[in-house]
Formats: C-alpha cells, structure tokens, sequence
C-alpha cells in the first residue's frame, strides 16, 4: 500500500516535467485524473457508507432505549394495577364485612342471619332435615345501660355476645338481631335437644358475667321454636318471638320451647 503514493508522486513529477512523449504524457495524463476520480468516488463511497453505518447503529440504539422505556412504563403500569386490584379486594372484603357483620359484638347481624335462615328454610324444605331458632334477650337491659352508663352497656352487649358464640356448636349461627337481641340457629337440631343447647348457653352467659367485676349481673330469656316444613321465616320467627315473651313474662333467665 505504501508503494502506492510513491508512485503517484513519480506520475506526478512525469507530468510536471513533460519528460516523456506528449503522447504518452496525455495518455498518462487521461489515466492519472481516471484514477484520482475513480479515487474521491472511492472516498465518497466509504463516507457514505460510514454515516449509514452510523445512522444504522444509533437508529439501533434509539430502538433498544425506546423498547427499554416501554418495558419500563408497562412494568409500572402493571405494578399500579396490582396495587389497584389488591385494593379492590381489601374494599370489597370490607364492604362484605360491613354489610354482614354488627360493628359492636363482631357476630354476623341481622341481614347476614335472614339470608342465612332462608338458605336453611331451602335446605329443610329439600331435604326434610330439622331446624330450630333461639331469640336471646338481655333481661332489664334498660336499668344496666341506665344505672351504669351506654358505655358499659355495649360492654354487656359484648360480653353476652362472646359468652353466645363461644358455646355454639361449629356449625351453629348467632347473629345480632336488634338492640339487646341476639338470634341463634341450630341447624339438625329438634325442639328438645334445642332447648338443651339453649339452657346451656343461658347459664354459660349468666356464669361469664358473673366473672366480670366491672359488669352488673347479666341474665337472657330465650325464646326456642322448631321449624315447621311449609311456614315462611316470619311465622318460625313469630312463634320464637312468642315463646320469649312467655319466658320474660314467666319471670325471666329462662328458656321457653315453643
Ligand atoms: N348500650 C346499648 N344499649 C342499647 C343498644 N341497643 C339497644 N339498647 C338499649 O336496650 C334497652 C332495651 O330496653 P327494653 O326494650 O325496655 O328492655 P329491657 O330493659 O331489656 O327489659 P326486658 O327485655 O323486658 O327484660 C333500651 O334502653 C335501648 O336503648 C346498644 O347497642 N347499646
């Protein structure tokens, strides 16, 4: 390669001199600006392809930093629709929790229990199977709350609430009804084993509250029914609504079976 402008510069002092024939000379002359034009076409050439090379590998790494920012947004994207989703879920959980839950006790209330007992109601129908219902009432709820304050008359609430839940069988239900009301099911269970069940639970309620010094003594009267296939809910809950009132009337801390 070196021999190269050694021997541009021999044509090119020929030519300055004129040493040789004119002829020649002009044929030299005619293939020298060949060469040097086909030379600069040669130079443009790979100039060109330089740039395109260039141009390639930057539209490349446009390409690769466009698809990295892209991957980037769609990862966010993605890690704000789970946050989203989880949220959903927590606020569903607890729009659930809200609407079938009493706030003070913790026990399901009173919509959670109707859905409940006309599943039941389904069940017996279906399959013959038994079911009782027992209304608990706190007896002289009133003078507790009047004597001691509504604060420690929730806490009653909540005591007689856990004393009820804690000695149900598994598959029994106790809901919040109203007020000073709480509604139980025993789902299998006839009118005699239920008021069994129902004693027990009375006097587990009295015995808890004894043990709780800052709560005045708290006693229920219970009202027992056995469903009877082909009633509605309203009649099984009219007759368990009755038989409390017999019990409070009879003297109350008792458990009447319709
Ligand atoms: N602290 C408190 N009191 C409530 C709540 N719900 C209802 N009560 C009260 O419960 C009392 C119920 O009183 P009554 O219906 O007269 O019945 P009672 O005093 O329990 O008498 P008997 O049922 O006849 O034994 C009322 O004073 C209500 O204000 C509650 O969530 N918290």
């Amino acid at each position: 390669m070196s021999e190269i402008p050694d021997l541009e510069a021999r044509i090119e002092a020929l030519l300055r001199d004129n040493a040789a024939d004119p002829a020649v000379l002009a044929l030299l002359q005619e293939l020298y600006d060949r060469y040097r034009t086909q030379e600069r076409l040669l130079d443009r050439l790979t100039h060109i392809s330089d740039r395109f090379q260039r141009a390639e590998r930057d539209r490349g790494q446009s390409y690769a930093e466009n698809y990295q920012r892209k991957v980037r947004q769609i990862e966010k994207i993605v890690r704000i629709s789970d946050q989203y989703q989880s949220m959903l879920r927590d606020l569903n959980d607890r729009l659930h929790t809200i609407s079938t839950q009493d706030e003070l006790t913790g026990l399901p209330n009173r919509r959670f229990m109707q859905a409940r007992l006309t599943q039941e109601i389904a069940q017996a129908e279906r399959n013959g199977s038994d079911f009782c219902i027992a209304l608990a009432d706190i007896d002289r709820f009133k003078a507790i709350n009047d004597s001691c304050g509504h604060a420690a008359g929730d806490t009653a609430l909540a005591q007689v609430a856990e004393a009820l839940a804690g000695n149900l069988r598994e598959y029994d239900v106790c809901a919040r009804w109203g007020g000073e009301e709480f509604l139980m099911l025993f789902p299998g269970c006839g009118g005699e084993a239920a008021l069994v069940l129902g004693e027990r639970i009375r006097n587990a309620i009295e015995a808890d509250a004894s043990r709780r010094p800052d709560l005045p003594p708290i006693t229920v009267s219970m009202g027992l029914t056995q469903f009877r296939p082909g009633e509605n809910l309203d009649a099984t809950l009219k007759r368990a609504d009755d038989a409390l009132y017999a019990a409070k009337a009879a003297g109350r801390n008792r458990a009447v079976l319709a």
